[in-house]
């Protein structure tokens, strides 16, 4: 079976593409290398270099592969920049989505797995979030996947697309082996920054808002390793190729950390000092995003190996000594 993965190359679809190709299947990546690594792409896929927007391009993909379903990761996903450039989201993910879909409805591809986000939901009225709660996102990143988990369904009702929206909340850590992992330009997430701190890279670690209603005054997340992540998506593409009908599924561990507890866990894990100021609220931050992840642990069986936070920020930490300079183009 042919797979295709637009966003291949970034740092959740490139670790699909292992997981993909780790079990048997075809796979032909799309991507623009705008945030991805060409690196990155596992030797046996074959990566199309170029944008999803671009319906030619797309058009000659689709023409000489013989596609048996989407797991689509392409877009853009830092929501500071998201507050700043609300235009470039709703062009990059939301019209990305609607030149993928009308190339799926044109060559009768059934199957969607898409990357949607905790952002959707914006600041909930309780933990654990369920799918079925109010989704009233707080930043143009959540709207722009709220957006498009909208019009997948209408795609459903008129196209007969199949497709699951996954949620992630806060991913973290890298592959088992520390080749590939999160290594963004300029970084903007909490567990990289925190260690590029303890690597000397960086001053000190900012940490926004220490006032928010928790228990410690900052922000609290609920984190995923990215390996567990990629199982998840090859367990819901196997779920809609098997018949399952179109849903929504939360990815997390159902267990919050504070901004703070992630310093901790970073200095223990990595032994270092890691100097750290307190700093303004970030725009757009809800207070604390906790998971209900129950539904994709029953519906799909997915069943998380690598739940302990101070794992995650021990496989990152792997990757990041190994790759002191980064990943390379
Ligand atoms: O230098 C930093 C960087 C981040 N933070 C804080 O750390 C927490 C996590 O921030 P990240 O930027 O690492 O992650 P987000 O929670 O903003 O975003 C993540 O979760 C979102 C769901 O809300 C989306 O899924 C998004 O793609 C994903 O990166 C936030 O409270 C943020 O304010 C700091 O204090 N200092």
């Amino acid at each position: 079976m042919t797979i295709l993965v637009p966003g291949g190359a970034g740092y959740i679809g490139s670790h699909t593409v292992n997981y993909l190709i780790k079990n048997g299947y075809d796979v032909a990546v799309v991507d623009n290398l705008a945030t991805g690594y060409s690196k990155s792409v596992n030797p046996k896929a074959r990566l199309y270099e170029g944008d999803i927007r671009d319906k030619e391009f797309m058009s000659e993909i689709f023409d000489k592969e013989s596609i048996d379903a989407v797991i689509h990761f392409a877009g853009s996903s830092i929501v500071p920049e998201s507050m700043n450039n609300p235009i470039k989201y709703f062009d990059n993910n939301v019209y990305g989505m609607i030149t993928l879909l009308e190339m799926m409805e044109k060559y009768h591809v059934k199957n969607l797995v898409f990357s949607s986000s905790a952002a959707v939901y914006g600041e909930p009225k309780q933990v654990p979030i369920k799918e079925s709660d109010i989704t009233n996102p707080t930043n143009p990143y959540g709207e722009s996947k709220l957006i498009i988990e909208r019009i997948m369904k209408w795609a459903d009702k008129a196209y007969g697309i199949n497709s699951v929206a996954l949620r992630y909340f806060n991913v973290g850590g890298a592959s088992v082996d520390g080749s590939i992992g999160e290594n963004h330009n300029p970084e903007t997430h909490l567990i990289p920054i925190v260690l590029q701190v303890a690597e000397g890279k960086r001053d000190k670690l900012q940490i926004y808002g220490t006032n928010y209603d928790t228990n410690d005054g900052t922000n609290i997340r609920d984190y995923v390793h990215v390996v567990d992540l990629a199982d998840a998506h090859v367990l819901a593409m196997q779920y809609l190729l098997n018949g399952g009908k179109s849903d929504v599924f939360n990815l997390g561990s159902s267990h919050g950390f504070s901004n703070m507890e992630i310093l901790d866990a970073a200095r223990k894990v990595t032994n270092k000092g890691i100097p750290a100021e307190f700093a303004a609220r970030r725009p757009g931050d809800p207070a604390t995003l906790i998971a209900d992840s129950t539904k994709a642990r029953t519906v799909l069986n997915w069943q998380p190996k690598y739940e302990n936070v101070e794992k995650i920020i021990q496989s990152a930490w792997n990757f990041v000594e190994k790759h002191p300079n980064g990943l390379s183009k």
